[in-house]
């Protein structure tokens, strides 16, 4: 199933796909803005790790739209992001009430992300499924509970169901950031079957879906609808913990609110995290730093890559 041309995110595929960079008098919203759709009641901290990798990605302005329990205290906890607290279903997703008032922020913004810390995949996967036909105006990067959009009512197995298939398709492409238990959860495959081949499955994926597809782990697999495909094995094993995807889900989306199409910053993005993560690694230990520690990591590889 896999092709044979794959390539690496090295340092030299980076110097060779060099980010956008803002002009010494562009203002903040030129350069990006993110909104990041974002926790739940028993996963607030989600929207802030997310949120924070949006501006430590170099992005201008970030917006948290939220569940309204929680609003508050994620605004206290970071002061530079806008929040938008949005009324919550008895499961503790995200009402439909809310998705006008989504659609309108997302039409003003450069890069949508949807998913960390959001409980109720089904109100979830209706909150996409209602957002992005009317409202896809920007880059659309879909993590976590937003991942249950790509499952059909029914349950059936995208892959293995081309008729299912067939009303998932989208429109315009957009960033999927799966673990291979989301890529199992989304596809119907097993865990096992898409860590054996995760090139084929990444693959398969981002050409029936029409999307670019990040499949996450020790190994990380970018897949393009066009066939074109990169890998990075980097990073150390102290970034398996919690909190962690979603840092990664925020730093790509602050990068493709500066500019960056979604291959380059999913690319930029986790060659830049798992950077971070060997940054830690050599203060802290490999195991042990916190997923909170990371965004803020990224300023300096930026300016060491940017220059490399
Ligand atoms: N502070 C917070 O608010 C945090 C929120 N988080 C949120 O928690 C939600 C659920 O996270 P999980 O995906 O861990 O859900 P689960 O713990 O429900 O895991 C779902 C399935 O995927 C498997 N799995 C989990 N991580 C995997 C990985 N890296 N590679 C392969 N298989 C894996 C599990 O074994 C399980 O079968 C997400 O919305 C996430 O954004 C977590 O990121 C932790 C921190
Ligand atoms: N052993 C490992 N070595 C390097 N990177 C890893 C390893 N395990 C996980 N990662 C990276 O850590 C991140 C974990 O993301 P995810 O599983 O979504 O975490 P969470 O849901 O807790 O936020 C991904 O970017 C993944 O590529």
């Amino acid at each position: 199933m896999s092709g044979t041309d794959i390539t690496d995110i090295d340092l030299q595929t980076l110097r060779n796909w060099p980010l956008p960079m803002p002009r010494f008098d562009d203002d903040k919203e030129v350069r990006g803005h993110a909104v990041v759709v974002a926790g739940s009641r028993e996963m607030p901290g989600a929207a802030l790790l997310a949120a924070n990798g949006v501006l430590r990605a170099g992005a201008g302005k970030v917006t948290i739209a939220t569940a309204a329990h929680t609003a508050a205290h994620v605004a206290t906890a970071l002061p530079e992001a806008r929040v938008v607290a949005l009324a919550e279903t008895p499961g503790g997703g995200f009402a439909a009430e809310g998705i006008r008032r989504l659609g309108e922020l997302a039409a003003k913004a450069d890069a949508l992300l949807i998913g960390p810390g959001m409980q109720d995949e089904q109100a979830s996967a209706e909150l996409v499924r209602a957002l992005l036909p009317r409202y896809a105006l920007c880059k659309v990067i879909l993590d976590a509970a937003a991942l249950a959009v790509l499952r059909p009512p029914g349950g059936a197995s995208l892959l293995a169901d081309p008729v299912d298939w067939e009303h998932m398709r989208f429109a315009e492409p957009v960033l999927l950031t799966p673990h291979a238990g989301e890529m199992a959860h989304a596809t119907g495959m097993e865990k096992k079957e898409i860590e054996a081949d995760p090139r084929g499955a990444a693959q398969r994926a981002a050409q029936r879906w029409n999307a670019v597809v990040a499949l996450k782990g020790a190994l990380t697999i970018i897949a393009a609808p066009d066939g074109k495909q990169w890998q990075q094995q980097g990073g150390n094993v102290g970034l398996a913990i919690s909190g962690s995807g979603d840092t990664l889900a925020g730093i790509i989306a602050g990068l493709a609110a500066r500019g960056a199409s979604l291959e380059q910053a999913a690319a930029w993005g986790v060659a830049l995290h798992a950077a971070a993560g060997d940054q830690l690694a050599m203060r802290f230990g490999t195991l042990g730093y916190l997923a909170r520690e990371i965004p803020a990591e990224i300023p300096a590889l930026l300016r060491t890559l940017a220059q490399a």
